[in-house]
């Protein structure tokens, strides 16, 4: 089964932009893989405080 993992920013994650990043991740991945994958498509998201995720040596949100 595909498995879409997605690590990014918490902020990014409300309660809309997670039902549509897992039906539009699904949807492309059905569109580019053949139908019969949407049921059995995972889509895993991770999201990460700012604080957490290092830039250029620096951890983000300072
Ligand atoms: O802005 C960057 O270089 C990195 C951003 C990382 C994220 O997780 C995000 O934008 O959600």
């Amino acid at each position: 089964m595909p498995l879409i993992e997605v690590k990014l920013y918490e902020k990014r994650v409300t309660p809309e932009t997670r039902g549509q990043l897992i039906e539009r991740l699904t949807d492309a991945a059905a569109e580019v893989l053949g139908d019969e994958v949407r049921e059995h498509t995972w889509v895993v998201l991770h999201p990460v405080p700012e604080t957490h995720w290092g830039i250029a040596g620096k951890p983000g949100g300072d």
